[in-house]
């Protein structure tokens, strides 16, 4: 039975004065939870012995919070007044060292994200957790707000590892700790085509208090015992369900998860825009022992998965003419930025002998495109120096279009892009979400960003299915 919350303890305002609690099978709403703001934000937790099938809600105690309960997962809906003036430092105080919340409020964040407003009481609690919110949301400061909350800079050992699946994805999490860090927090970088030699004097010198890493070159070090968990506390998997669902990954990450740590001895948060049947993998989780059985399904926005200021469009035609309909686009939308996706080489295709679909774009647009855009690639195949120039240019502005494969549709932050063409069919709805997300990355503005796919009137069918998956609109457009 669900237990009713106690929220005598609480107050917020004045006019909340009168507590009550309305709890049905699937929904809890917490009607009136007073609370001063100046007190930290406190938890409230009720909890079935857990199974897949009990329901564990976790609550954090604000006025006119609603909850929607299903299993062991929970959205809470948007609120208003109160809720919106809280800031990052009101729900951080007492958890956050200051100085790291001072650098937060000079890089910019002020106001939480919706994901940020309900997951850090939750983190801040200790609780396992898996943080599932649109692309562009703020997941990233929600999971580095904890570490810092929970590693102490004085102690040398890692304390908190973030496992990433790509190097670019790497690269970008361990900008943004360094950025909000202090020096006494030392953070490494151990990312596939870095210098392991280097990274091995470091670690026999001094283990990092924070390392960010893809599975690869982690595992590596882990079996030279170049690298010990024992003060791990804190353990981050971000993208998790494409490092789940990639052959090359999934055997790391389990070995990670169960051999290399325990989850008694870590708080485990796993984090992405898509975790597909989610019931499923939160049953996973605690069968697996990938977390706690308490784990917490933190779910913002479930019945948007894509960010509303979005628009999706599509272009029907035929192969031969999508160069030249890229042109054209380009031409008439005027782009601040881009990113063109092309999908991967086919076997077959190199068998007979064709040039990558992605060098034949750049082709085009080198020869052909009228813009002063700097033109870029990053693709696999790519060796690991010229993918960092391509990142690394990028990330210092200026205008581009970027041509890539879906290397650069995980978690890959480049606010500037304004729009986005799928020049192929992204194949599946999970990759069309995450390429979409690569734009419309401003957390509070309103302007509209542009996702386009050029299709074949055979595709057509294939988009609308991630239509009615992802629950958007795709108008078509004629040139
Ligand atoms: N509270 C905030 N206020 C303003 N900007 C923010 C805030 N939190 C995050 N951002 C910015 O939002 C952008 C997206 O954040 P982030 O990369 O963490 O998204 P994400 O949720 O991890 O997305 P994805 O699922 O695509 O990886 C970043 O540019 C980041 O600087």
């Amino acid at each position: 039975m669900i237990q009713p919350l106690d929220t005598s303890s609480s107050t917020l305002s004045s006019s909340s004065s009168s507590s009550s609690s309305l709890i049905d099978s699937n929904t809890c709403t917490i009607t009136t939870i007073k609370q001063k703001l100046e007190t930290e934000m406190q938890c409230l937790s009720w909890s079935f012995p857990c199974s897949f099938t009990s329901k564990t809600c976790f609550i954090s105690s604000l006025n006119n919070t609603s909850i929607h309960s299903h299993s062991s997962s929970l959205s809470i809906s948007p609120i208003t007044s109160q809720h919106q003036l809280l800031t990052l430092q009101h729900i951080c105080k007492h958890h956050v060292p200051q100085h790291i919340l001072q650098r937060v409020e000079e890089v910019g964040y002020i106001t939480p994200t919706e994901i940020q407003r309900q997951a850090l009481p939750v983190l801040f609690s200790g609780r396992d957790c898996i943080l599932h919110a649109q692309t562009g949301s703020g997941k990233t400061l929600a999971y580095l707000l904890l570490i810092f909350s929970v590693i102490n800079t004085q102690r040398s050992a890692v304390q908190a590892l973030i496992v990433v699946p790509t190097r670019e994805l790497g690269m970008q999490v361990a900008k943004v700790a360094r950025l909000l860090a202090d020096k006494s927090c030392t953070i490494m970088a151990l990312l596939d085509g870095g210098t392991l030699k280097r990274q091995k004097t470091w670690l026999k010198a001094e283990p990092p208090t924070i390392i960010v890493g893809t599975l690869g070159s982690l595992c590596q070090m882990l079996e030279k015992h170049m690298i010990k968990l024992e003060s791990m506390r804190v353990l981050i998997v971000d993208e998790v369900d494409f490092m789940f669902n990639s052959s090359n990954q999934v055997s790391s990450l389990r070995k990670l998860l169960i051999s290399y740590s325990s989850i008694n001895n870590r708080q485990t948060i796993f984090a992405s825009a898509s975790i597909p049947q989610h019931r499923r993998f939160l049953y996973d989780c605690i069968q697996q022992k990938w977390t706690k059985s308490d784990v917490v399904h933190i779910h913002a926005n479930p019945i948007q998965p894509m960010p509303a200021r979005l628009e999706h469009r599509f272009l029907i035609c035929s192969r031969s003419e999508k160069h030249s309909a890229l042109l054209s686009l380009l031409q008439s939308d005027t782009p601040q930025s881009a990113i063109i996706f092309v999908n991967e080489q086919s076997e077959k295709s190199k068998k007979a002998g064709n040039a990558p679909a992605t060098t034949v774009v750049i082709d085009a647009l080198k020869n052909s495109h009228q813009g002063s855009h700097e033109v870029l690639l990053l693709e696999e195949k790519l060796n690991f120096n010229s993918r960092a120039a391509s990142f690394a240019e990028l990330r210092q502005g200026g205008s581009y279009l970027l041509v890539a494969t879906d290397i650069a549709g995980r978690g890959v932050d480049l606010p500037d892009t304004t729009h986005i063409y799928n020049f192929d069919l992204p194949k599946d709805a999970v990759h069309y979400l995450h390429r979409a997300g690569r734009t419309g990355r401003k957390p509070f503005s309103e302007s509209k960003c542009v996702v386009t796919s050029l299709i074949t009137s055979e595709e057509r069918f294939v988009l609308q299915r991630y239509e009615n998956e992802l629950l958007f609109v795709c108008k078509e457009l004629f040139l």
